[in-house]
């Protein structure tokens, strides 16, 4: 593992066509009897082809930002001001809070996906990997005929590290990091412009987690995709991603590159977070900051920076 030294994206004015989504002063309450302001004046840009890292403490508000830029948010969650835009590709401008029903299920899957803590456990347990990725293409893409629906599983399973002829296995047959590569797969098969993941690979252990996420990056650097990344874990937000928008109570409080956070982190808060993790600030993570590791982690797990873009 190394402190990362890419030339990330700097925060601050991009131009038109390198955002794909701009959160604007955003605020989501959930409206029970104490009402709970969860998201609080959240402003965020995500540029094309970007990781943009979400870090906080639990309770902080990441999942319900997450959600409700997904428009998956429910009551009593409500967005009570604010606004989301997706700029897509072709140069539209589509308000998200805006999208009705059928709108809203055309824009998910095909513009922006979701990757879900503990996906893995979403997929049906009755029904083939096979079914279950081509039912997404059905629904989306229902002109494709049947074998341009396999080969468009088989590709993004390939894409994944996942064996296409094991297309027809069932869930249970597969290990929990395959599983969850199957998740992604799905999130990819529409060639979306953003995929949201949060905490995608909390419940894998280590090595098949970093595994995981340098699939993430090389596919990210082959596709193009910008990603909202959520994850508690500092550590590896600072690997992964370009800029990192760090949440307290509601408030995105630092948003900045990866280096920055690291380097010199602006809020006490930051810099709260970053000394709970010894391993960055303790003896112990000398390898961080040198970008030396021993041999037993060059053996075990690879690196994820590899992955990012210079
Ligand atoms: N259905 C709900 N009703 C009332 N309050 C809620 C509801 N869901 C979440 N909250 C509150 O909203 C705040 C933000 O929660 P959220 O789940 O978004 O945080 P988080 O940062 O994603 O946490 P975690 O990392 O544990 O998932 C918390 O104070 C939480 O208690």
């Amino acid at each position: 593992m190394t402190v990362p030294t890419q030339t990330s994206p700097q925060p601050g004015p991009a131009t038109a066509n390198d955002v794909v989504l701009t959160v604007d002063r955003l605020n989501v309450m959930y409206q029970v009897d104490n009402p709970v302001h969860a998201v609080k004046d959240v402003s965020l840009t995500l540029r094309r082809g970007e990781i943009l890292g979400l870090a906080g403490e639990s309770g902080c508000g990441k999942t319900t930002l997450a959600y409700a830029i997904n428009r998956l948010h429910k009551p009593p969650a409500e967005v009570t001001s604010g606004s989301i835009t997706f700029h897509d590709r072709g140069g539209r401008d589509i308000d998200l809070l805006a999208l009705e029903n059928e709108e809203l299920r055309a824009f998910r899957w095909s513009k922006l996906s979701m990757v879900f803590q503990g996906a893995m456990n979403a997929l049906n347990p009755v029904i083939s990997i096979r079914a279950q990725l081509e039912d997404v293409l059905t629904t989306h893409e229902p002109k494709m005929s049947k074998q341009q629906r396999r080969e468009r599983c088989a590709e993004v399973l390939r894409l994944v590290g996942v064996d296409p002829a094991r297309m027809n296995s069932f869930p249970h047959e597969f290990s929990g990091g395959m599983r969850q590569r199957v998740m992604i797969a799905m999130a990819l098969l529409l060639d979306p412009q953003v995929i949201i993941m949060d905490e995608p690979t909390t419940a894998l252990d280590v090595v098949v987690q970093r595994g995981i996420l340098q699939e993430i990056l090389r596919l990210r650097d082959e596709l193009g995709y910008a990603v909202i990344f959520i994850t508690h874990d500092l550590p590896l937000l600072l690997e992964l991603s370009d800029r990192i928008a760090v949440m307290l109570k509601g408030e995105v409080v630092e948003y900045a590159t990866a280096e920055q956070i690291y380097r010199l982190p602006a809020h006490p808060y930051t810099r709260r977070l970053l000394d709970s993790f010894p391993s960055l600030t303790g003896d112990r993570g000398a390898f961080l900051r040198t970008g030396e590791s021993s041999a037993r982690d060059h053996a075990t797990e690879p690196d994820p920076t590899k992955g990012k873009r210079p």
